[in-house]
C-alpha cells in the first residue's frame, strides 16, 4: 500500500516554477531521500506536504486522506510528523522536559496543566530518549548539548507524536560527516523498528547513497529521476544536473 501519494504538485513564486507537476509515492516503511541542487524545489515540496504552503495545483494523499487544503496541525494529527528545531526555544529546559512537552502536546493537554506535575509522561519520554541514545543526558539543560545531540532530541520529539510518516528537511545540516552518518543510521533503524516511512532531504551524497531505500531527484522544480542508488547514480540526467557543482557525486557511496 502506498502511504503518501503526490500527484502533479505545483507551486510558483511569481515567475519561478519552484515545484512543477511533481508526482511520486512513498510506501509504508520506506526510507526515501529527496535530493537536488540548490533551488531545485525540495523545501517547497516539503512545505506543501506539511501544510505550511498551499499548492497551486495537484494533490497530496496520505493513507487515503487528502492533505491538500488542510492546515499544518490537521496534517500533523493525521500522523505526518516533522522535525523541528528546538534548541533555541527550549534551551533552558532539560532534555527530558523537552520530550515531555511534546508528549503533552500530542495528548492534547495544556502546558498549564503540566506545570505542577513535572513527572508527567516522564517514563515515556525516557523511553524515547533511550531510542535515540540520549537517556543518559535526560536531566541536563538542553542548551548544554552538542549540536549532534540536539538533533537526536529533535528526533525524539518528532517521534513523541507517533508519526507514521516523518518529514525531515536537511536533518544533518551543520553536522560533521561522522555525526551525519550516525544520525541517519539511527533514523533508518527507527524506520525499520517502528515501520514508519521517512522522506528526507540531504546534501551529503555519501549519506544518501549509503542509507536511502530509494532516491528521487529534483532539478529546477521537476522530478528527473526516481529509483535505487545504483540507477540514480548511473542516470545521465542526474549526472548532468550535478556536473560542475563541485559535489563528489560520481563516486559518492560507490562502496555502499
Ligand atoms: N517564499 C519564496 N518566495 C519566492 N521564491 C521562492 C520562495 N521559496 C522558494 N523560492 C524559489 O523557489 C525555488 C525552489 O526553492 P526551494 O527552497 O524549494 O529549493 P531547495 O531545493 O529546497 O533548495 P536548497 O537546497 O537550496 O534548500 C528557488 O528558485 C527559490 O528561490
Amino acid at each position: 500500500m502506498s502511504d503518501l501519494s503526490i500527484r502533479s504538485l505545483s507551486k510558483a513564486f511569481g515567475g519561478v516554477r519552484a515545484v512543477n507537476e511533481i508526482s511520486f509515492d512513498i510506501k509504508r516503511g520506506e526510507f526515501l531521500a529527496m535530493i537536488g541542487p540548490n533551488g531545485a524545489g525540495k523545501s517547497t515540496c516539503f512545505n506543501m506536504i506539511n501544510g505550511q504552503l498551499a499548492a497551486d495545483s495537484g494533490e497530496i494523499w496520505f493513507e487515503g486522506k487528502r492533505l491538500t487544503g488542510l492546515k499544518p496541525r490537521e496534517i500533523w494529527r493525521l500522523g505526518v510528523g516533522r522535525t523541528f528545531q528546538v534548541a533555541a526555544t527550549f534551551g533552558s529546559m532539560t532534555v527530558v522536559e523537552n520530550v515531555q512537552m511534546a508528549l503533552i502536546s500530542h495528548a492534547g493537554e495544556s502546558y498549564r496543566l503540566w506545570r505542577p506535575a513535572a513527572s508527567f509522561h516522564r517514563e515515556r519520554a525516557l523511553e524515547l530518549l533511550d531510542q535515540v541514545g540520549m537517556r543518559a543526558h535526560a536531566d541536563r539543560p538542553s542548551r548544554e548539548l552538542a549540536y549532534g545531540d540536539v538533533k537526536r532530541i529533535e528526533l525524539a520529539i518528532a517521534l513523541a507524536n507517533d508519526p507514521r510518516l516523518l518529514l525531515m528537511d536537511e536533518p544533518t545540516a551543520g553536522m560533521a560527516p561522522g555525526e551525519r552518518n550516525d544520525l541517519i543510521a539511527l533514523v533508518k533503524r527507527l524506520v525499520i523498528e517502528r515501520g514508519i516511512s521517512v522522506l528526507f532531504t540531504e546534501h551529503s551524497m555519501d549519506v544518501v547513497f549509503a542509507f536511502a531505500d530509494r532516491i528521487i531527484v529534483l532539478a529546477r522544480g521537476r522530478l528527473i529521476a526516481d529509483g535505487d542508488a545504483n540507477s540514480v547514480r548511473a542516470d545521465p540526467k542526474v549526472r548532468e544536473v550535478y556536473f560542475g557543482t563541485g559535489k563528489t557525486f560520481a563516486n559518492a557511496g560507490a562502496e555502499a
